[in-house]
């Protein structure tokens, strides 16, 4: 066990890809925990996706703003993304890039990983925008797998993300295949009052 003998360190594993470490203090940490609890309770709920293919996804989500199905974006808003999400998002993109270059977003995946939940890999390509996609991860910590353009196999570099981490991929990394193969059950700080891990992933689909 390495964990804590070692600074995690801002990266760019690769080019259009940045890592930051700890970016969401554990303060915002609970809170983004709290509005996560929130958004289940209302007029939607957290699903496992079911795959065009019969496939059922271990990951449970809800999707805020534009409504993304499997594999495409529906004209239709349930619960629109809330404005201070928009706004976290557009500073998650200048944190990375340094400027956050009119970051738009209109559409928030958030997704839970409860026991043994992983997700394979995949572009995420029904946006028309070349805009970044922005990742918050909550709670446990986890391997996120980030691919290359051209296939789901190798090269790869994994990636540990722990709570309050955030990851923008963008730029040359825009179309990556990417995935989580791995969560560590029980790595989160206990006092973050999360069992499993949470993701919010914010992106622009670049649809009117
Ligand atoms: O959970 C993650 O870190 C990645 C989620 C993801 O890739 C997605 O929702 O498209
Ligand atoms: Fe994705």
């Amino acid at each position: 066990m390495t964990e804590g003998l070692f600074p995690r360190e801002r990266a760019e594993p690769a080019p259009g890809a940045v890592h930051v470490p700890g970016w969401l203090p554990l303060g915002r940490q609970r809170e983004l925990v709290a509005a996560c609890r929130e958004f289940g309770r209302g007029p939607l709920a957290y699903r496992h996706t079911v795959l065009p293919g019969g496939g059922v996804m271990s990951v449970r989500s809800l999707c805020l703003g534009r409504t993304w199905v499997p594999y495409r974006y529906l004209d239709s808003v349930v619960v629109e993304l809330p404005e201070w999400l928009v706004a976290l998002g557009r500073a998650a993109v200048a944190e990375a890039y340094g400027s956050d270059g009119g970051f738009a977003p209109d559409t928030a995946l958030v997704n839970f990983y409860g026991d043994g939940a992983r997700m394979g890999m995949h572009q995420d390509k029904e946006e028309r925008s070349g805009a970044p996609v922005v990742s918050l991860s909550l709670g446990d910590r986890c391997v996120f797998r980030l691919g290359n353009s051209e296939g789901r196999g190798r090269p790869w570099t994994d990636v540990e993300l722990a709570s309050g981490d955030l990851f923008v991929f963008g730029r040359e990394s825009r179309w990556v295949y990417h995935g989580v193969p791995r969560v560590f059950p029980g790595t989160a700080d206990p006092s973050l009052g999360l069992t499993g891990r949470l993701n919010i992933t914010l992106r622009e689909t670049g649809r009117p």
